[in-house]
């Protein structure tokens, strides 16, 4: 085994690096080895820079993901750094070839939260507020609340985000908690939602820690993986990935370990919701099972949603004109 610093591998944005620096400190605690941060720069970092939109660089329907991922993963392929530290939720939900995630630390706080103007909550801004998010996911949940708001897309890291409310752009901004949390801008939340009204990405929260599939130091780094939040996340991507297969709809998904009857078999609790993109339809399920069946509960909780209607969301009314 290679006797120099664990690199690890980040993107250039605060908030990456923030979780790249977490990461080598447990690496450090948990393997007592040494660490050495390399900084990847992404198509999408640079796409930031200069300007340029991400559906300009890949296309509508893409989203960040890929660009994001990629470059990340490339570089732990050639052997550039050894280990990749991601947000789990942006990465895709099939497995990358060659690589494998050796663990989820403990996962953050996974729900999504405001920042308004004036301490205010969402149920107190007036109609016709306008709130701002990238997301699909959260843009048909805000609509379902049903409150008259105005989605508004956005783009851009946290700070630009937040930015708009401060500059009166926008009335308020949706963001992950998570993020806020890690680059210490708690303050600044004026709520945070209840995943009643409000379920987060699958993987919101937690991390990636990613590494060749066959390097040695896999197994090590499994020292740094915790099972409830390991299987939560499986639960959650299980239910993205099978309801990917049937649908394009927004998806929002929260899986919890909670203590069962029997003190040494905790269950798992999936709550999820596809919508479509309007928000005007939606399909809810909600299952439990066991912790050691992630995967499973994900998947059954997923099916059923999509023999209850999930996969035909964004299907016109009937009586609306077809399309031309
Ligand atoms: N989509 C970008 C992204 N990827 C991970 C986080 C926050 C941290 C996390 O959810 O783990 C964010 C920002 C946000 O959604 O507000």
């Amino acid at each position: 085994m290679s006797a120099g610093p664990v690199r690890v591998g980040t993107r250039r944005s605060l908030l990456a690096t923030t979780q790249a620096s977490h990461v080598a400190a447990l690496v450090r605690e948990h393997l007592g080895r040494d660490t050495e941060l390399v900084e990847i720069t992404t198509d999408g970092d640079r796409s930031q820079a200069d300007g340029t939109s991400f559906t300009e660089l890949v296309g509508p329907g893409a989203g960040a993901t890929g660009i994001f991922v990629g470059a990340l993963r490339e570089a732990l392929r050639e052997g550039r750094v050894d280990v990749a530290v991601h947000s789990l939720k942006d990465l895709p939900t099939e497995p990358a070839e060659g690589l494998v995630v050796a663990a989820v630390p403990p996962r953050e706080d996974p729900r999504d939260v405001v920042v308004a103007r004036d301490g205010l909550t969402l149920g107190e801004l007036p109609a016709g507020s306008r709130v701002g998010t990238g997301s699909p996911r959260r843009a048909a949940q805000l609509h379902a609340l049903g409150l008259g708001l105005e989605v508004v897309g956005l783009r851009g890291n946290i700070d630009t985000r937040i930015g708009t409310v401060h500059s009166g752009e926008l009335d308020a901004v949706v963001l992950a908690r998570a993020g806020l949390a890690r680059i210490d801008r708690m303050a600044e939340v004026t709520e945070v939602l209840d995943p009643l009204q409000m379920l987060p990405a699958p993987g919101q929260g937690a991390l990636a820690v990613e590494c060749r599939a066959d390097d040695p130091l896999a197994t090590e780094l499994a020292g740094l993986d915790d099972a409830a939040s390991r299987a939560a996340v499986e639960a959650e991507r299980a239910v993205l990935a099978t309801l990917e297969g049937g649908c394009s709809a927004p998806v929002g998904a929260l899986a919890e370990v909670v203590e069962g009857d029997d003190p040494d078999r905790p269950e798992l609790w999936v709550r999820a919701v596809a919508l479509s993109t309007d928000g005007g339809l939606s399909v809810r399920r909600s299952a439990s099972g066991d912790v050691a069946d992630a995967t499973g509960v994900g998947v059954r909780l997923a099916t059923e949603m999509l023999e209850d209607g999930a996969a035909h969301l964004d299907d016109p009314a009937p009586g609306d004109a077809p399309p031309p």
